[in-house]
């Protein structure tokens, strides 16, 4: 009986470590998941939402994730006056501005800025007694062309962009040139555009680590830049829009074979593309919709250069594009303009250095460093060609980041055309800014909101920038403000040769 007990006895031990013994093991498993999912977290939502006192620093080398795509976006329209916008203006920068330019007549001035002002269509009836077909958009587009910027009437152009985000697709081609990937739609009416599909949300930013020239395209900076040229009054960016596709019934069913190919469903069950083209056309960088719908951004196609050719011309500020060599001499030597760009044949007398300005001043304000080429028409032969605002696919990547290197046209040769000078001061301390300006311009196009509002403060500040540079060259002005805001350049040192820049076809702005 004794050795019963003494054995039940034993026997309740055993079960009560075993017991407890498990109890303590489940505690401690529970509480190492706990503590993982608690570091997850931390991982994914980012250390803002700890604890106060709480920090966790970032592990030395830690990298940007490669975001995975979002779906097309719902329309929001907000008020911009709900956004709570600052806007940048420094009183005393405008009253010194105003008074520098208290004896110029700008408005005048502005006036004549278009020497000769023709459309494609009167000038070729004028040549050659030729009348261009005005059936639909595109050609009441190309019909309107002119010698000084690409389109004048608004109406026209937003039918056009109507045209673009409705028409039904009939075929889609891979685009051959550039270096990532990109569509060429053929619409029911026979005429075409380029298809820039969505590749990041819109509060994307460009990973710190890439160079400029290897950053990813950005569909919606495409669209953006369009509405913000025009805001400029530039009018020499190509008519763009938002348009959200089926990557399945208007892509695929209507691709060409080897893009068809390149088609396939994900892990996740939605529908991707892979394409071709020199950077980032692989699996790991595929397009994919949501799960078959796909956000991009369809830009007019400009008019076969067969008919109405173009000249591929290189920047004298374009960067270096090489990882090694990273400063161009432009961005170490102040005087470059002076000696340098205004001594140039082609920079030294008319249009061509304003345009620079200009085009550099818009570059500035959408963050866009990779201006290394631009094209202009060569079509209008007796008369100066102009910069065409193409390729901004690589704008509105960083939004805390203002680069003055890309300013520095307008720095060192301090030179401005009335009208851009009038907008800039319009937008700095006018009744409307110029994000206001933009928000309203892109509110009509169908992926509004286009940009990430967070770009908005960075227009603001960058403007604000822009008119003290502007300031600074009007300080530095000894014959006044004429030497500076000019309708065209003139540099009585230089020979007045009247001949266009080469068509430069070198490809260096690859990676
Ligand atoms: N709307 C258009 N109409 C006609 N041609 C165009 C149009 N857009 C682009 N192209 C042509 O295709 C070329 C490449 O386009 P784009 O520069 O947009 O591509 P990309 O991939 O951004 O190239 P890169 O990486 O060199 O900047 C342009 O230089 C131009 O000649
Ligand atoms: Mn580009």
């Amino acid at each position: 009986m004794n050795t019963l007990r003494f054995y039940t006895k034993r026997i309740f031990v055993v079960v009560c470590v075993l017991f407890f013994g498990i109890l303590v093991f489940i505690a401690s498993r529970s509480s190492s998941l706990e503590a993982q999912s608690l570091s997850d977290n931390i991982v994914r939502k980012g250390i803002q939402n700890f604890p106060r006192g709480y920090r966790i620093l970032p592990r030395p080398g830690e990298q940007l994730a490669f975001q995975s795509q979002p779906g097309p976006v719902h329309n929001d329209r907000v008020r911009y006056q709900d956004l709570g916008v600052d806007r940048q203006v420094d009183q005393e920068v405008v009253e010194r501005i105003q008074m520098h330019l208290s004896r110029s007549d700008l408005v005048t001035q502005t006036l004549s800025e278009c020497a000769v002002n023709e459309t494609l269509e009167q000038y070729w009836l004028r040549i050659n007694g030729n009348k261009v077909p005005k059936r639909d958009s595109w050609e009441r587009f190309y019909s309107d062309i002119g010698t000084c910027d690409l389109y004048r009437n608004e109406e026209q152009i937003d039918e056009l962009l109507h045209d673009m985000s409705t028409l039904p697709i009939k075929h889609v081609q891979i685009m051959d040139g550039g270096t990532q990937v990109k569509l060429i739609f053929t619409f029911d009416n026979d005429k075409q555009a380029v298809f820039k599909p969505m590749r990041f949300g819109r509060d994307y930013e460009t990973d710190p680590n890439h160079f400029y020239f290897g950053d990813f395209e950005r569909h919606n900076a495409e669209i953006a830049t369009f509405h913000i040229d025009k805001i400029l009054g530039f009018r020499r960016a190509v008519p763009t829009v938002g348009r959200v596709v089926n990557m399945t019934k208007e892509l695929r069913d209507n691709a060409e074979k080897k893009l068809k190919k390149t088609f396939f469903v994900s892990p996740a069950k939605n529908h991707c593309f892979v394409g071709k083209c020199d950077y980032y056309c692989d699996t790991t960088h595929a397009i994919c919709g949501a799960p078959d719908m796909k956000e991009g951004s369809v830009q007019v196609f400009l008019p076969d250069d067969r008919s109405v050719p173009r000249k591929h011309n290189k920047s004298p500020y374009r960067r270096t594009y090489s990882k090694k060599t990273q400063l161009a001499v432009w961005q170490e030597n102040m005087d470059f303009c002076r000696d340098t760009v205004k001594t140039n044949p082609q920079y030294a007398h008319g249009r061509k250095l304003l345009d620079l300005v200009d085009l550099h001043i818009m570059d500035y304000l959408i963050g866009n460093q990779d201006r290394h080429h631009y094209e202009s028409f060569s079509v209008f032969k007796d008369l100066a060609s102009y910069a065409i605002h193409l390729d901004n696919g690589r704008s509105f990547g960083k939004t805390e980041f203002d680069d003055d290197d890309i300013l520095m046209p307008l720095r060192q040769c301090c030179v401005i055309r009335p009208s851009t000078m009038l907008k800039l001061m319009h937008f700095y301390a006018g009744s409307k800014s110029i994000s206001e300006t933009l928000h309203e311009s892109m509110s009509k196009d169908p992926i509004t909101p286009v940009l990430a509002y967070k770009h908005y403060p960075a227009l603001e500040r960058r403007l604000s920038k822009i008119m003290k540079y502007i300031l600074d060259c009007l300080d530095r002005q000894t014959g006044g403000p004429s030497k500076m805001i000019m309708n065209e350049y003139h540099n009585p040192s230089v020979a007045n040769t009247g001949i266009e820049d080469e068509d430069d076809k070198d490809e260096n702005a690859k990676l």
